[in-house]
């Protein structure tokens, strides 16, 4: 079946001021959404980053996807690494300091794979998940996903989570999602205070929350000695602990004396980085996630070889939407070495650019959607109402400088390691 047609919708969505080591969610998360139209009328989605250098990767490429089989995904992937080869990706949305050509075909490839998976179920009536294997889990576990936050947007506004910079805050944020949602779990983003502080919003969830497993991230912002240090006060209360310290060898040297795994999704990105760190023990839990990892099926070979290795697998995420949340749903229920709940940013958005109903949370679970491909559909006004939004308010480039248009930054990310 043949692609006729790849249109791009760069899109934004309102962020609400969610605080991490780098700065703050302001106001808009950006994303790109790909329709793969293809002979027959078929159409088939994909989602991905919608920050500049990732929209030009995308549109050199798309133009050359034309009269390709949406059944060769070799194919595309060599048409991507063909088109990409040599290009020098900045560092936009990774917090691991640039990310390589590899990873840049990896990421460009996996949009397209989605779209391309998503239009051969949709042909076939088949859902995603069947493409894949079939389903080993009828729906797929996710953590609430809690962030410190200022209660009002950069333009005044306030949002119904309010501020939440104390323990007492983050336990009344994990109870709204909770009741919402259902999670049985909990991860808590952290980095931005100081660590004590971080550690005891911990002990403030851990004693509200008896049962639910725990993981606070800081994203990397403390140094070797503060996280063995950490790490041995919430001994018995995290299931793991994220990206405390940068780096396979500071990993290491934390992991062997924190009693708990370090999970990471910034010092292992690409397949090559797994050697280096289960060499040095730095992992025992990575944290795939599909719009890096090179895809759907790459995220599945990538849970293989962990469980070759003993080491665990949990999902990432960035500030998305349903398209995205269909597909790491679809790949989660078809693969069957997952030992965590996964991370979604999903609770946070405020709109979407699919219909309504398709996704829902119950329990925490997400149950894989019932229609062909990724069971999604696009709402095209929701679409064309982000798409407006992305012209007001996405990035453009000015003497070479990347910014944000009509938006003044009001949160100095920190310079201080802890
Ligand atoms: O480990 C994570 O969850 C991330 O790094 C994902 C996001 O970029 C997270 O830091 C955020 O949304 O602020």
């Amino acid at each position: 079946m043949k692609i006729v047609e790849v249109v791009l919708t760069p899109v934004a969505f309102r962020d609400p001021p969610l605080l991490n080591a780098m700065g703050v969610h302001e106001p808009y998360a950006l994303r790109s959404v790909v329709e793969l139209r293809c002979e027959d009328g078929v159409v088939g989605l994909g989602e991905s980053y919608g920050d500049l250098a990732f929209l030009d990767q995308i549109r050199k490429v798309a133009p050359e996807l034309t009269g390709r089989d949406v059944f060769d995904l070799p194919g595309l992937r060599r048409t991507v690494a063909r088109t990409l080869g040599g290009a020098v990706f900045a560092d936009e949305h990774g917090l691991t300091g640039g990310f390589s050509v590899s990873k840049t075909v990896a990421s460009v490839y996996a949009l397209f794979e989605v779209a391309a998976l998503d239009a051969q179920g949709r042909r076939l009536g088949r859902p995603v998940v069947d493409l894949l294997g079939g389903r080993v889990r009828e729906e797929v576990d996710f953590s609430a996903y809690l962030f410190y936050k200022y209660g009002a947007h950069a333009d005044g506004t306030q949002d119904h989570w309010g501020e939440v910079l104390t323990p007492e805050a983050l336990v009344r944020q994990a109870r709204q999602m909770i009741d919402r949602y259902g999670f049985t779990s909990i991860k808590l983003k952290g980095g931005v205070l100081d660590p004590d502080q971080e550690r005891d919003g911990v002990l403030a969830l851990a004693d509200a929350f008896p049962g639910h497993p725990l993981r606070i991230d800081p994203n990397a912002a403390w140094t070797v000695p503060t996280s063995i240090r950490v790490a041995r006060e919430l001994d018995g209360v995290l299931e793991y602990l994220e990206d405390p310290t940068p780096g396979i060898d500071g990993m290491a040297q934390v992991a062997a004396r924190a009693s708990m795994p370090l999970a990471t999704n910034m010092c292992v990105v690409r397949f090559e980085d797994l050697a280096p760190a289960f060499r040095a023990g730095a992992v025992g839990v990575v944290l795939s996630d599909h719009h890096f990892w090179g895809g759907l099926r790459d995220t599945q070979a990538l849970s293989k070889t962990c469980e070759a290795f003993g080491v665990g697998l949990s999902m990432h995420s960035n500030s998305h939407l349903g398209i995205s949340l269909a597909a790491m749903v679809h790949v989660a229920a078809a693969t069957e070495h997952l030992t965590y709940a996964c991370d979604t940013h999903w609770p946070w958005r405020e709109v979407d650019v699919v219909a309504p109903g398709a996704l829902e949370f119950e329990g925490g679970a997400v149950a894989v959607p019932d229609g062909p491909g990724l069971g999604v559909e696009l709402d095209p006004d929701a679409l064309a109402r982000a798409h407006e939004d992305y012209l007001r308010c996405g990035q453009t480039k000015r003497d070479d400088v990347t910014y944000m248009r009509n938006f003044v930054p009001s949160f100095q990310p920190h310079t201080a390691r802890w």
